[in-house]
Formats: C-alpha cells, sequence, structure tokens
C-alpha cells in the first residue's frame, strides 16, 4: 500500500476567491470521473464556511455542465436540530447551495430531524447501508466500510473534522459508521457524525481552510514540527487522495 503522505497534495493560493475558483473545477471533474464510472457521484459536505467556498459550482460554467442528476448528497455531521434551525448543517447547505442547483431532493440524505441524537444516528447509517445495498455508495474493498466519492471537508481552530475533536473518545470508534455526541465543544452540544473509519474509507478528501481562524491548526497539522498527540485532522487518510485548499492566510505560519 503507497504511503499516505504520496496521497496527499497541499495546494496554497493566493486569496479565498482563488480556492473557490479551484475547488469548483475539482468537484466538476469528479462529478465528472464518478457518473462515468460509477453512474453516480456521492458526495459529503461538512457545515461551516464550505458550503460557501463551493459558490462557483452554482454559477455557469458548472450549473449547466455538472450532470447534478447523478448527485447524491450526505453530511459527514449534523447538528440535531430542526432543518429550519439557524443551527442546521442541512439548512446552510440547502440556503447556500442545494436550493440553487438541480439535484434530486430524493437524493439528499438530511438527517431525520424528529429523532434523538442517538436514533438519528442509528437511522442515518440504516439509509447508507441500503445505499450500499443498492450499489448507489460503494464499498471500500480494504475495509468494508462505505466509500463515497468525495468528501468536502473544514476543519476547526482546534483541528477538529466533522464532530470529532480532539480528546474524545468518539475519535477511538471503530465499529459504526455513524454515531452521536452528546457533549460536543462546539455548540449545539448534541451531534450525529461520521466515524474516522468512514471518512478514511472514502476515495477522495478535500479539506477546505481559509483565513484567519485556523492559522494555527495548519501549522499543527502540515507545519515541519511533530505533535506528540495528533490532531483529529491529522488522522484523515483516504483510499486515494486528500487535497489541502489554503488561502495564503491559512497558510501564512507554514511560509514563514
Ligand atoms: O457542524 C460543524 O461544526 C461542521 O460540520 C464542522 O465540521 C466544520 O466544518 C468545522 O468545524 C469548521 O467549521 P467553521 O467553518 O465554522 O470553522
Amino acid at each position: 500500500m503507497a504511503d499516505q503522505n504520496d496521497k496527499k497534495v497541499v495546494k496554497v493560493y493566493a486569496t479565498e476567491e482563488d480556492v473557490a475558483v479551484s475547488l469548483a473545477k475539482y468537484v466538476a471533474d469528479l462529478s465528472a470521473k464518478f457518473a462515468k464510472e460509477r453512474g453516480s457521484f456521492t458526495v459529503v459536505l461538512s457545515g461551516g464556511y464550505l458550503i460557501d467556498t463551493i459558490r462557483k459550482l452554482t454559477l455557469p460554467p458548472y450549473v449547466d455542465s455538472v450532470e447534478w442528476s447523478k448527485w447524491h448528497v450526505f453530511w459527514v455531521d449534523e447538528r440535531v436540530v430542526p432543518k429550519n434551525h439557524v443551527d442546521s448543517n442541512y439548512k446552510l447547505a440547502f440556503d447556500g447551495f442545494l436550493s440553487k442547483v438541480p439535484i434530486p431532493s430524493g437524493q439528499v440524505s438530511a438527517i431525520n430531524d424528529a429523532l434523538s441524537a442517538e436514533g438519528a444516528a442509528e437511522d442515518y447509517q440504516t439509509g447508507l447501508k441500503h445505499l450500499v445495498d443498492t450499489g448507489v455508495l460503494a464499498k471500500s474493498s480494504v475495509t468494508g466500510f462505505p466509500k463515497f466519492d468525495l468528501m468536502l471537508l473544514g476543519m476547526g481552530p482546534d483541528g477538529h473534522v466533522a464532530s470529532l475533536f480532539p480528546g474524545h473518545p468518539l475519535l477511538e470508534e471503530k465499529e459504526k459508521w455513524v454515531t452521536h455526541i452528546m457533549d460536543s465543544p462546539k455548540p449545539p452540544p448534541q451531534r450525529i457524525t461520521f466515524t474516522f473509519p468512514v471518512i478514511n474509507s472514502s476515495a477522495y478528501i478535500a479539506m477546505v481552510v481559509c483565513g484567519p481562524g485556523e492559522v494555527d491548526a495548519v501549522y499543527k497539522a502540515l507545519g515541519k514540527t511533530e505533535n506528540p498527540v495528533l490532531l483529529p485532522v491529522q488522522r484523515v487518510t483516504p483510499e486515494e487522495e486528500l487535497k489541502w485548499f489554503l488561502d495564503e492566510v491559512a497558510a501564512s505560519k507554514l511560509q514563514e
């Protein structure tokens, strides 16, 4: 098996606008590749600024050229709140992205917001199993976990990804595909999240970080000094490629 570092690409763009332009092309190219190879494209979104950074996909040429009918959309994590709540990652993605592109609504897998955190995580996992059984969602021949085509992830200032926070026992989950957290240090406290075995079984991951908030975390994750304890983001190792999209501000400590 290739060294994980062979799969890591770090790209630094002058501005956030340049990141957005380049990210749209990356996503559109992968959409075309998987639509052709598999007949579907399974895309996982996170919350946070990521949704704003994929805005170019909602504009020409992509809004007209991407095969949106092949897309199946999921969330790497979701807050356990109603879908119309200001904290909902579904609402964030709907308002900023999904309402502007013609993805069939039946192919958008939101959490069931009528359930408890535990129930919603189980229900989401059951939905994923069904999609693996019907072949919409691939399965990793390496791990046996579902293999999403592309995850679009953001990172928090503490190096968290999804709702997997530094020092939290959920970092060690090895069996479940989707789990729940009742004590998220970032509000709101109740969330559901994909686990590392699922994140790391995906084919491609774009890690998108712009602006000043995560400068130290980017440096810890990608700088020359080794940390005694890995940040959650440093545990991210997809099967094909991990591509970091940084602007010069986020990468400023790396370039010192
Ligand atoms: O629900 C969440 O909290 C997000 O899905 C989370 O994974 C997010 O992507 C990072 O925390 C970065 O968030 P910011 O963009 O808000 O810094």
